[in-house]
């Protein structure tokens, strides 16, 4: 059962994308389907033969936007949110998946506000999964974060209980017919309000790069990555899975030299400290994940935990195979120095447009 080699987290991924076995879902509803992410994922979908996509979301000008940018008549768009149960069944009648992605996401309002988050990303998400489930839904993949994982701001801690509220559905269901699982991320590169578009911009104006802490470390994946992840979810899930993608690691001050050196300005650092809010390392599984997890070559499946509510058990047992693993933490997993960040960098759109348009001032 365990599988997952402590070698693989050391090393970095063994990626083998061409044989993934990857399932096109019929028809799916996308929940916050307008951001960055549900706008990449529609189009992929719609792309490899994907036969409707439903968007469910607040904001009718971003909707508008998006029918005008994608044109195509295999867009549903439903204005609504996932804390109103009526408008989720709505926009959830007639699809084969739904992909979780609506979230309050950014830390500070999540900080000041945190019953908004309790809202949305835990009330909500259970709107989804009851509807889901209501409407006989085959599967539906939450997105959720490495923010998660020992929280320590209300962000992470509601997608934390985002989590917890997925995988009880197939608890609390023995016959369920919908499949329940998460996906959990790292820092989408380029990603809308993110750092490297920031770095990108206070180079452009001549300004120092401003670092929070240069050995702080992020786990880095792009936003194409990201979409196979939930699709790879979506093919292999079982009730109460976990996918988490094997991602490598840098540190913020090699993040913000591979930058500078992409375009040829020497590295002016300001550094201002770490942010209300955030941590040194982030975390994509625990050990007690990786003792239950199945190593799938570029993914982590984590199964779910199916104790059951008994006492005795809880207070009595525990797992000694749990001792062997350590977290799965940016600041020891494979590293990426500054040539091998470049490179990753070098492989976004996004960053190859702003050098064209940069060598060309
Ligand atoms: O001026 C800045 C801004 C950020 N950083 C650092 O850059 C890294 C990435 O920051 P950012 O792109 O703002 O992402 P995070 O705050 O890590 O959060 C993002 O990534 C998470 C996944 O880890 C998602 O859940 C969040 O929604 C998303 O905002 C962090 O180490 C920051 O400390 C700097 O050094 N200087």
């Amino acid at each position: 059962m365990i599988v997952v080699s402590l070698d693989m987290l050391m090393n970095g991924d063994s990626v083998n994308e061409q044989n993934l076995d990857i399932k096109v879902p019929e028809s799916v509803l996308i929940t916050g389907g307008t951001g960055s992410f549900g706008h990449r994922m529609v189009r992929h979908l719609l792309d490899t033969g994907s036969g409707r996509v439903h968007v469910l979301s607040r904001d009718e000008a971003k909707q508008d936007q998006m029918r005008h940018d994608l044109g195509d008549d295999r867009i549903r768009y439903f204005i609504g949110d996932v804390r109103d149960y009526d408008s989720v069944v709505a926009a959830t009648r007639g699809v084969s998946h739904v992909f979780h992605a609506a979230a309050l996401k950014q830390v500070p309002s999540a900080e000041f506000f945190p019953m908004q988050a309790v809202k949305t990303n835990v009330l909500g998400s259970q709107n989804v999964i009851r509807a889901a489930e209501a409407e006989g839904v085959e599967s539906v993949v939450c997105l959720s974060t490495d923010k998660a994982v020992y929280p320590v701001n209300a962000m992470g801690m509601t997608k934390a209980l985002m989590e917890k509220v997925a995988q009880a559905h197939g608890l609390e269901n023995p016959n369920a017919r919908t499949t329940v699982s998460c996906v959990r991320y790292g820092n989408v590169l380029y990603s809308r309000g993110s750092v490297v578009p920031l770095f990108i911009a206070q180079l452009k104006q001549g300004k120092p790069i401003t670092v929070t802490d240069p050995n702080m470390t992020r786990f880095m994946m792009s936003l194409d990555q990201s979409v196979d992840l939930v699709t790879y979810a979506f093919t292999h899930a079982e009730q109460g899975d976990l996918f988490i993608r094997k991602v490598r690691a840098c540190t913020v001050g090699d993040l913000a030299t591979a930058v500078s050196e992409l375009f040829e300005q020497p590295t002016k650092l300001k550094v201002i400290g770490t942010r209300h809010g955030e941590k040194l390392s982030e975390q994509l599984a625990t050990r007690e994940e990786l003792a239950r997890a199945f190593d799938h070559d570029t993914y982590f499946r984590v199964t779910a935990d199916k104790r059951q509510l008994n006492y005795k058990a809880f207070f009595e047992q525990g797992q000694k195979e749990v001792s062997v693993y350590d977290d799965y933490d940016s600041h020891t997993s494979s590293r990426m120095n500054v040539d091998e960040t470049k490179e990753l960098l070098l492989s976004l759109p996004e960053v190859r447009r702003e050098l064209e348009g940069w060598a060309a001032r």
